[in-house]
């Protein structure tokens, strides 16, 4: 039997010989996105900036890992490969939610352009105090803001990752803003993590808060100044349908209510608002 992929164009085709001897085309849909934030992690339960500094999962984190790996299960969504961040707290996520689904033997990619965005000086800081210290406005530029980056940390500062061997050959950013983001992460969304999809593959995307942002932005065509308003909740996976172009099929354009499937919808609303008070007390 010859297959012959084609990984571009409109859709994707599968060639096969049939039984009569003749070639037949027969349509091939893209696989499901499947996006996950990590699990709480420690610095989330105290309320620190995290950005690039590599926490832990607390105990709740690691359950939230297991229970959207359930949930996948459950929804019949198993992932055919899985891409992660190279931060223990989405990778260890994804771990869990995997061993859950019984599907540890996928391949797995890590790459650092699904990291957190980098929050440069707030790195470990804590947030309501930050919030206090500099008020509410300057605090929401730097936490939503689409180009607005906080301060850079010192190369040399406890909690910058400059010289981190697991970043041999990149340069460890000293602070960045979500449209910096946006602009390491799409391109290898549309290549590595979009070939993947056009094949027909579930991929399973285990990042962060504001990397997940980045990339609903563009599913949904959320605009620059709407994004301010979209808040991930933590270990809920979040599944969509993409078209031709790698979006969502039916692009909400709302910040509030991204296009997406939540699998545990109740949670995450919980999980939304509790982001979005984070600096509260
Ligand atoms: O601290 C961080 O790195 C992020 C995600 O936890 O926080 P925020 O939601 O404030 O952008």
């Amino acid at each position: 039997m010859h297959r012959r992929r084609r990984l571009s164009g409109r859709t994707s085709q599968v060639t096969a010989m049939g039984d009569d001897g003749l070639c037949q085309n027969q349509g091939m849909s893209n696989g499901k996105l499947i996006l996950m934030r990590h699990g709480e992690s420690e610095w989330n339960a105290s309320n620190q900036f995290t950005g690039w500094q590599d926490v832990n999962l607390t105990d709740k984190g690691r359950a939230e890992g297991k229970r959207a790996g359930e949930l996948l299960a459950a929804n019949d969504l198993l992932p055919d490969v899985l891409y992660t961040s190279l931060l223990r707290r989405a990778i260890i996520t994804a771990q869990l939610a995997l061993d859950a689904a019984d599907r540890v033997w996928i391949p797995v990619v890590r790459d650092w352009r699904l990291n957190e965005r980098h929050y440069g000086a707030l790195q470990g800081l804590n947030k309501a105090e930050t919030k206090d210290k500099y008020g509410d406005e300057q605090f929401m530029l730097w936490r939503r803001s689409y180009d607005t980056p906080p301060p850079a940390i010192a190369a040399d500062a406890e909690y910058s990752q400059v010289g981190d061997p697991r970043y041999a050959g990149i340069e460890v950013p000293l602070t960045e803003c979500l449209q910096d983001v946006v602009t390491r992460l799409m391109p290898y969304y549309a290549e590595a993590i979009g070939a993947d999809l056009r094949a027909g593959k579930n991929v399973l995307v285990a990042a962060h808060g504001n990397s997940l942002r980045a990339l609903v932005k563009y599913l949904d065509g959320i605009s620059d100044a709407d994004i301010a308003q979209l808040n991930i909740p933590t270990g809920n996976p979040l599944v969509y349908e993409v078209d031709d172009e790698l979006r969502a099929v039916s692009p909400s354009g709302d910040p509030l209510a991204p296009s997406g499937r939540y699998l545990d919808p109740e949670a995450a609303a919980a999980g939304v608002a509790a982001v979005a008070a984070q600096g509260g007390k």
